[in-house]
């Protein structure tokens, strides 16, 4: 491998398990020597059949025997172990790269497709620990062989091994020039298939819109398109290793010819013995299941060099938002929140916070009101920290939040999102969500609050009913109670609640409005308010429009002043 390879990435994952590999390696070592001893023993057997000296046949019958055991074992344990390393690395490596996306801020995940690091994550992975394992397992022995018996034919004949590895240099360069190639198309068919992995992940997940859009033709067509370019990508890398064949099969042809033809010509002029020509020609035939095995080695490798780089690739993307040295923990606070005069852009072009002022005391509840893109949402998404502002500051309790620990700031804040997203697992699980160990009762309790308790208990299973990626078997409504449940589970000091804009039937509409009015109590919530009711009822409403608070005050305050409040309350509301 050059000294560029992507693999020297691998390094310290290799070195993490050197001691297993030095054993798999010794373990190989007599695997190979058992292999001449054989032979040995065969031509010796062929002495005393020859003789019928049958104690001596049955003695070396023994002998070979205990040499077979002894070799199976030494194959099993280089098999076992080799494949425990390779697994193992596999394995560290899947958990880094997954631990790091964790830590990974949420404008990587809006690009970020999520098939495309379904697949780095799962294939590529194994990808490399199929190298790695082929590295040890095959390319290192099949090196050894070569350079050992390319020291007996050198020890044979220095002259005819001299002249018949004038060819070598060639065969290198040609190697590689392929297995550069190699490498350029299987990072074309890894992306494709990438993509086609993104493509499968986003239309399963669709499919109540694909089928309501009667979009299949459409879905299957691109699906096709994909498919047809990785076909492509692949296919090229495959004649591209149908003519490295030919090519260098036809190498090997022409210098064994030669080899006869200089043989010839050593012996013609004395140089040479014919029988010791015969044990030369059979070295050389030791040399080609090695040298096929490490070129096939070889290209593989160029191949999982792709999947090496779009691995390692991930760990280099750095969080946005990151925690500052020696962040403060804090473990409850009173809920006081403060904008000093924020900005904020998702891209440069465009800025979408302007210089947001505002000052929140514990317990207060503010409605945010606004057309689309006004930036409500925004301005709630900075204060768990999801974005780093561009200026200014939020402050918690008087507290800078860039000071403060990423969990421990989240901790303060709970959300109820508009659309619950429901993980695969228990509904105890999902309203615990994050908890590895919870008491039922307090998520009982939680659920009671949220008034989900009763629909839960009705379920065939109650709180330990098993609910999909998406909770398909929960009506809205439900779900929306369960993430309010998942909030009260938290008991945090600040609420984001992001109301749906979907109607819920009038029966589940009270239940879930009765269930926001319980959790906001006691609480600093900030209410991204699509219901009249929600704008009411709340201390303060802040009216946004591209970017800034126009105005701010209670229901009746704002009516009274007959602006922008109003009559986005006329249209909003009465309509
Ligand atoms: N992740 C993002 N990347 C880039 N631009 C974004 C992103 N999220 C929102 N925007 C843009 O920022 C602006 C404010 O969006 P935001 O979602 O905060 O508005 P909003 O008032 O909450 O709207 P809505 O009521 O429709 O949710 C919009 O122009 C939107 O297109």
């Amino acid at each position: 491998m050059k000294s560029h390879s992507s693999y020297w990435q691998l390094l310290s994952y290799i070195k993490a398990q050197s001691t297993t590999i030095i054993y798999a390696l010794i373990c190989t070592l007599i695997f190979t020597i058992f292999w001449p001893l054989l032979a040995w023993l065969a031509g010796r057997m062929a002495n005393y059949i020859g003789q019928g000296d049958v104690i001596s046949i049955a003695q070396l019958a023994g002998v070979a025997a205990v040499i077979f055991l002894l070799r199976g074992i030494a194959q099993y344990q280089q098999d076992t172990l080799m494949a425990q390393s390779a697994l193992a690395i596999t394995l560290k490596l899947r958990i880094i790269i997954y631990a790091h996306l964790q830590k990974l801020s949420l404008n990587y995940f809006e690009v970020a497709k999520t098939g495309d690091l379904s697949y780095r994550l799962t294939e590529d992975i194994d990808r490399i620990g199929e190298v790695v394992n082929k590295f040890f397992h095959q390319f290192i022995p099949c090196i050894l062989q070569l350079i050992v018996v390319l020291g007996y034919m050198f020890y044979l004949n220095w002259q005819l091994t001299l002249a018949s590895l004038l060819i070598a240099p060639l065969m290198a360069v040609l190697i590689g020039g392929f297995g550069e190639q190699l490498l350029k198309f299987s990072r074309r068919s890894q992306t494709r298939i990438s993509n086609l992995s993104s493509l499968l992940t986003e239309v399963f997940s669709g499919i109540r819109l694909v089928q309501a859009f009667a979009a299949e033709e459409y879905i299957i067509q691109k699906f096709t398109e994909e498919a047809e370019q990785n076909k492509q990508a692949r296919y090229l890398a495959e004649r591209i290793k149908a003519i490295q064949f030919v090519v260098v099969g036809f190498l090997e042809a022409m210098s064994v010819v030669f080899l006869f033809f200089l043989g010839g010509w050593q012996i013609s002029q004395g140089n040479l013995t014919g029988s010791e020509f015969v044990s030369y020609v059979a070295a050389v035939a030791l040399l080609i299941d090695p040298i096929s095995i490490t070129t096939s080695n070889y290209n593989e490798f160029k191949q999982g060099e792709a999947s090496v780089d779009r691995v390692f690739e991930l760990l280099k993307i750095k969080p946005d938002v990151l925690e500052k040295e020696g962040a403060i923990s804090l473990s409850s606070v009173n809920g006081k929140v403060e904008y000093r005069q924020v900005s904020f852009s998702y891209s440069s072009n465009k800025t979408v916070l302007k210089n947001i002022d505002l000052i929140v005391n514990p317990g207060e509840t503010i409605a945010l009101v606004g057309a689309s893109g006004a930036g409500k949402s925004t301005l709630v998404n900075l204060l768990p920290r999801f974005y780093n502002t561009d200026a200014g500051k939020i402050l918690i309790d008087g507290i800078d939040t860039k000071e403060l620990k990423l969990k421990s700031l989240r901790q303060q804040i709970g959300i109820v999102p508009q659309e619950t997203i429901l993980f695969s697992g228990t509904i105890a699980e999902n309203i615990a969500f994050g908890q590895t160990f919870f008491d039922l009762k307090e998520v009982k309790a939680a659920a009671k609050i949220a008034n989900a308790d009763r629909f839960i208990e009705e379920l065939s299973q109650g709180y330990y009913t098993y609910v999909g990626e998406r909770g398909v078997n929960l009506s809205g409504g439900q779900r929306q109670r369960i993430a309010i449940a998942r909030a009260i589970f938290l008991n945090p000091s600040i609420l984001i609640l992001d109301e749906a804009t979907s109607a819920l039937d009038s029966e589940s509409e009270t239940l879930v409005q009765e269930a926001m009015m319980r959790i906001m109590q006691n609480r600093t919530v900030f209410v991204i308010a699509h219901r009249l009711g929600t704008v009411r009822r709340a201390n303060r409403i802040l009216v946004l429009e591209q970017g800034q608070i126009i105005e701010s005050g209670t229901h009746e305050e704002l009516l009274e002043k007959k602006g922008r409040y109003a009559r986005f309350h006329a249209q909003q509301f009465y309509n």
